[in-house]
């Protein structure tokens, strides 16, 4: 399994530097000042860089829901129990959850992977590639085994390999998970070297009491099983989950690709995390779409060099921020393909003062 994730990491190139050049000359000769579409500029040259053209158009876009439970949770830190995470699986199938609300109004297809849920699901529109049973509880042991661990990256890896032979040019990063922002702050400080007390934050909004039990469960399975941060799959195995080893290989896949993937919040940063752990350049294909509001996404998206687009307070994962960042990627993409040039519409140019 080593092996087969080694290859795909080997493939992954960073990105395009000649049609970053070629986007940000075209930028300069769209009928506007300069530099006065703002951040949607520097979005159109990252998405120039990731898809090798100057003027990409993404048809099918597909926001991936990774779904597992967490060992952790035993320990009560989460303000919901553990069996909302199956309710909700049947809640994203049925198309009733936030994201498939948001999916639709932006033109995406939600697609639900069981990667661990603690329950069985079963629905003709699931993508079943349960790894175990939720993970084992990360404050008494390890979340999972190395080869379980191996076995959710490359889970992912294949759900983006298929995505993009059946049309995907979009991806969208989703987890559901009680708990899992757990696992999520143990990752951001297993690799970041970061105290829990700055990236535990309250999740499914826990009150103070149970912050500070959260932040020292962290702590507990941080010198318990002693992750090493030079290892990406030991982060995972010792005290990630299931969900975040799976989207971390659906980034993989998308990188290897050369598929743009939005990341959501919170737990798809910690995905992302590793997935620069292990593949640096597989930073080129990502894009941040909103800052959430768990303490702790602002410092994982600085370590991760990525600028969030959006600042809405949402936390509520599932992918919804990144499904409402495609208007603004489609609004970047639409502006390189359909403004005039100042020559096209006879417009003056600056005069040079
Ligand atoms: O995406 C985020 O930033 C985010 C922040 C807080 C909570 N969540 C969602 O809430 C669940 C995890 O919260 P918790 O408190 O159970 O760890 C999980 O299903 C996530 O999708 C998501
Ligand atoms: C109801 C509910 C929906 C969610 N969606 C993502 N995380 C969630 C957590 C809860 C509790």
């Amino acid at each position: 399994m080593q092996a087969a994730i080694d290859q795909v990491i080997s493939r992954i190139t960073p990105a395009d530097k000649e049609a970053v050049q070629r986007a940000e000359q075209r930028l300069d000769i769209l009928t506007k000042p300069p530099g006065s579409l703002g951040r949607l500029e520097e979005l159109a040259v990252r998405l120039a860089g990731i898809s090798g053209t100057e003027q990409p158009a993404y048809g099918k876009r597909t926001v991936v829901v990774m779904a597992a439970d967490h060992g952790v949770c035993s320990e009560g830190v989460s303000a919901f129990p553990q069996e909302v995470t199956v309710q909700m699986a049947y809640n994203f199938l049925g198309g009733g959850a936030g994201v498939n609300v948001l999916a639709r109004q932006a033109g995406a297809e939600v697609k639900l992977v069981d990667i661990g849920i603690a329950g069985d699901v079963s629905h003709p529109e699931l993508i079943a590639r349960k790894v175990r049973y939720g993970s084992g509880n990360m404050a008494q042991g390890p979340a999972m085994s190395r080869e379980e661990a191996l076995q959710a990256v490359l889970a992912g890896i294949s759900v983006a390999e298929e995505a993009v032979k059946s049309g995907t040019e979009i991806f969208i990063t989703g987890e559901m998970g009680i708990g899992n922002t757990t696992a999520s702050a143990a990752v951001l400080c297993a690799l970041e070297g970061i105290p829990a007390e700055t990236a535990v934050g309250r999740g499914t909004g826990i009150d103070d009491e149970r912050l500070r039990h959260k932040i020292a469960v962290v702590d507990r399975a941080l010198k318990l099983n002693a992750p090493d941060p030079g290892d990406g799959i030991d982060v995972l195995s010792k005290v990630g989950g299931l969900e975040i080893a799976g989207l971390a290989g659906l980034i993989l896949g998308a990188a290897d690709a050369k598929v743009p993937v939005v990341l959501d919040g919170f737990i798809s940063g910690a995905a992302a995390l590793v997935a620069k752990a292990l593949a640096p350049d597989s930073v080129h294909y990502m894009i941040a779409s909103h800052i959430s509001g768990e303490q702790g996404h602002r410092l994982m998206l600085e370590r991760l060099g990525l600028t969030a687009l959006l600042d809405l307070g949402l936390r509520l994962g599932e992918g919804t921020g990144g499904v409402l960042c495609l208007h603004l990627i489609e609004a970047a993409s639409r502006i390189m393909r359909e403004m005039a040039t100042f020559e096209s519409a006879g417009v003056s140019g600056a005069e040079s003062r």
